[in-house]
């Protein structure tokens, strides 16, 4: 399993025009494949972030990745798990590794974790404001019924049974509108969680969560509504002082073991977001599983605009980790099918929920031929990072700001 080839490949996929509170989706999202090749010819896959910046760190390791088995990979890359620069590109590494011992060896990832404790692995509808251009087949949504519109199309098309809304857009009181209206289209059963993004003082955050007390009740969670550690500990202890046990959720204060280490001393974060793409990869996030079980703290999963081989990573990660207690993010509906890099077809998300893969590795393999065009697509492109103010002033308001509310 000795590495003989490493390919790294820049690319750019469609993304739809979704606002956060960071601002507004451009029309290219950008993306990282990587391929590790054995001296046998197998080859391991993963997918990252995209831009020059990954690509360059990914290219640093090039030396300590050409000649190692990649068996022993990580072991040999140790000294740099403690450097946060590095965590991404480590990830990476390790899920490709991971895809080439599986593929060498004839087994799933899922079982090099550790066995599957579940065959499926539920994911939540992402709901995003979004506008009206682009070729999504999901049209505008502005306001709370066209969001709500767009919620009900994302379950009849992919079986959706839990709602996220990304929030931090509207007016508070249009966003606490949007949640209630959804309980009310959607019935009582259906988990919903809001995400601001940290845009929210500590005031705001604690009005909503109580505005909000019963709709996101049972399953659901408030997530990342005020900025810091220390704001999501007032957040939390001001829920509690009105008699309300909300759990806070977080992949923005919390996005590391030392993070989830200073979070638990203040109960700043009641359920971790993990994300394998840089919490230091697959096995990182099987370990976060326990602490968050040690810890009693709720485990969900974080993701950004992906395709498959992202999306199947998540699926083996999640099917291996027992401690998983809420469905997983995922932007896939949000991505374009004639894009989708994976050979095998773009991944089924039927009743919610993926079926992890029996295959050898991650169970994916690529698509040359549209992995081609979309890297044609990062080069005449002179975008090499993500940048969505600038995009809401080129598209929607050129002196538009992130409101804090
Ligand atoms: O839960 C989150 O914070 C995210 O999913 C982060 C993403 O970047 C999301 O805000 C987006 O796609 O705009
Ligand atoms: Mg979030």
């Amino acid at each position: 399993m000795q590495i003989r080839h490493f390919r790294i490949h820049s690319f750019a996929i469609s993304d739809p025009p979704l606002r956060s509170s960071f601002g507004l989706h451009a029309p290219l999202a950008l993306r990282t494949v990587i391929e590790l090749e054995s001296a046998d010819g197998v080859i391991g896959i993963a997918e990252t972030h995209g831009g020059s910046g990954p690509a360059e760190t990914l290219e640093s390791l090039r030396p300590q990745v050409i000649g190692q088995d990649a068996s022993q990979l990580m072991a040999s890359l140790t000294a740099l798990r403690s450097q946060s620069k590095y965590r991404t590109a480590l990830s990476a590494l390790e899920v490709a590794a991971l895809d080439l011992v599986g593929k060498t060896v004839g087994l799933p990832v899922h079982a090099l974790l550790g066995g599957k404790v579940r065959e499926e692995v539920p994911f939540s509808a992402y709901a995003f404001y979004k506008h009206a251009w682009g070729e999504s087949k999901y049209g505008e949504a502005l306001t709370p019924e066209g969001l709500v519109t767009q919620v009900q199309e994302l379950i009849a098309d992919y079986g959706f049974g839990s709602v996220k809304l990304k929030a931090g857009v509207l007016e508070p009181d249009q966003e606490i509108e949007t949640i209630r209206l959804l309980r009310q289209t959607l019935g009582p059963t259906v988990p919903l969680r809001i995400d601001p993004n940290c845009v929210w003082s500590v005031a705001t955050s604690v009005r909503v969560g109580k505005a909000l007390q019963a709709e996101l009740s049972d399953g659901g969670y408030l997530e990342d509504p005020a900025e810091g550690m220390a704001d999501m500990a007032a957040v939390r202890a001001g829920l509690l002082a009105e008699g309300i046990d909300m759990p806070l959720a977080s992949n923005m204060a919390v996005v590391s073991f030392e993070t989830l280490a200073e979070a638990h001393k203040t109960d700043a974060c009641q359920v971790v977001l993990g994300d394998h793409h840089y919490w230091g990869g697959l096995r990182a996030v099987a370990a976060l599983g326990r602490v968050c079980e040690t810890l009693g703290v709720g485990l969900s999963m974080h993701s950004n605009s992906h395709l498959g081989v992202s999306l199947m990573a998540m699926a083996h990660v999640a099917a291996a980790t027992p401690q998983l207690s809420y469905a997983c993010d995922t932007h896939y509906p949000w991505q374009s099918a004639d894009e989708e890099i994976v050979a095998e077809g773009r991944i089924p998300i039927v009743g919610g929920n993926v079926r992890v893969s029996d295959a050898p590795g991650l169970g994916v393999t690529l698509n040359y031929d549209t992995l081609a065009r979309l890297k044609e697509r990062y080069e005449a492109s002179p975008i090499r990072a993500r940048d969505d103010v600038a995009e809401m002033h080129q598209h929607v308001d050129p002196h538009w700001q992130r409101r804090r509310w």
